[in-house]
């Protein structure tokens, strides 16, 4: 946003040079994360509302010089804080990130006393040698502490992937970019305070509109893409076949397996949006008119569940297992199959509601047939 704004004219950015803005967001971001329960976020906003703090009541001695390299240990900082699962900032961890920073800010704060301005001591000529930079070549060190942060808070999206990790990957892209470009810290910490807020609002949407289980959307998403339909589409509603008898037989844990396992081929195999309607059962919009079209895909989908190589994993310990009765053993293949109703939007069908209650009746009688086959409103 902010390297796009200089080509925008029109984008005035003065309202962010404005010094309360930065402690008005980051304090509404903490104010947040204790509601989110967001350790990753109150920690984030506190150690930007803190550094800010101290800055502003000048207590950094030699802050031109040794900017950049608090900015590349508050980058460092942000990444670590992603490694630990997200929990309350009130819980063991949170207390112990706590002591951590408040160690951290008090030796740094020490250390200034001791030798004035940090960055002439720490900087690339000054580090051991077996660290594998070239004072020549290498760029400055907060800036390589900032790339270095940015990079492994990218890894670790992968691990934990979701809004608030994203909050945190973008405020450490940020920092770097604040450092490269020499940002002022009211503009860089405004923007954070915003990207910390736009993570917890994230965190509401996934609440809202996502099913925790499967990932795919909730019904409640449904209920509202329901609510402006397009001209033309097809409703598919689609459920696993015996999963009475699944959950009985193997457990509930692989149960939810087989729930995640459909509901990503379902994803993986339709161009349309999948959503969790129920329990076992998923409702698929499919854009267009052309129901051949959706037909050939809903039964290409169900062939690919039907012939999923589905192996159970450990689902729980073998102690586990005995005490609730299960007999199988890890490893071994299960069946799944689908059943899927198909109803189209046309003269007769018009409203979403008649269209769902239409594939419903289609559902019901694919389950008729005997299962695992597709059956469509006529
Ligand atoms: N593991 C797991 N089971 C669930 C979940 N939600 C619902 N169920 C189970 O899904 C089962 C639904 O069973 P039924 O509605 O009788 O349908 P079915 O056994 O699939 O039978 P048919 O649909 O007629 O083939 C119930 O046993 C629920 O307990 C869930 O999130 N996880």
């Amino acid at each position: 946003m902010l390297p796009l704004a200089q080509y925008l004219p029109w984008f005035d950015l003065t309202p962010l040079y404005n010094a309360q803005l930065p402690f008005l967001l980051l304090g509404a971001a903490l104010l947040l994360s204790f509601f989110y329960r967001s350790s990753w976020v109150a920690l984030a906003a506190l150690l930007l509302l803190v550094f800010l703090g101290i800055d502003r009541l000048g207590l950094l001695i030699g802050r031109e010089q040794d900017l950049p390299l608090y900015m590349g240990l508050i980058a460092i900082n942000l990444m670590l804080f992603i490694c630990c699962r997200d929990r309350s900032v009130l819980s063991f961890f949170g207390m112990a990130w706590l002591l951590a920073l408040t160690s951290q800010g008090v030796g740094l704060l020490g250390l200034q006393e001791y030798y004035g301005a940090l960055s002439q001591k720490f900087s690339l000529p000054h580090l051991p040698d077996w660290l594998p930079v070239y004072a020549g070549a290498s760029p400055p060190l907060p800036l390589m502490m900032c790339m270095a942060a940015s990079f492994g808070a990218f890894l670790l999206l992968g691990l934990y992937p979701g809004p608030t990790a994203m909050g945190l990957f973008s405020c450490t892209v940020l920092v770097l970019y604040g450092v490269w470009s020499e940002l002022p810290m009211v503009v860089l910490a405004s923007t954070a305070g915003f990207l910390l807020i736009a993570s917890l609002l994230g965190t509401s949407y996934e609440l809202a509109f996502r099913d925790e289980l499967t990932g795919v959307r909730s019904r409640r998403a449904f209920r509202y893409q329901m609510l402006t339909p397009s001209r033309h589409y097809c409703i598919a509603m689609i459920d696993i076949d015996y999963f009475k008898k699944l959950n009985d037989r193997f457990g509930h844990q692989v149960g939810d397996q087989v729930l995640r396992m459909v509901a990503s081929q379902i994803a993986r195999c339709s161009r349309g949006s999948v959503f969790r309607y129920g329990g076992e059962e998923f409702a698929l919009v499919i854009p267009g008119r052309d129901r051949a079209a959706a037909e050939r895909e809903l039964e290409s989908m169900r062939e690919k569940i039907a012939t999923y190589p589905m192996r159970l994993r450990s689902a729980g310990r073998v102690g586990d297992r005995r005490v609730l009765g299960l007999k199988f053993r890890s490893g071994q293949l299960i069946k799944v199959t689908v059943s899927i109703g198909l109803a189209q939007r046309g003269k007769q069908l018009k409203k979403p509601e008649s269209v769902l209650k239409a594939a419903d009746q289609a559902l019901y009688k694919a389950k008729r047939n005997g299962r695992n086959c597709l059956c469509v409103h006529s």
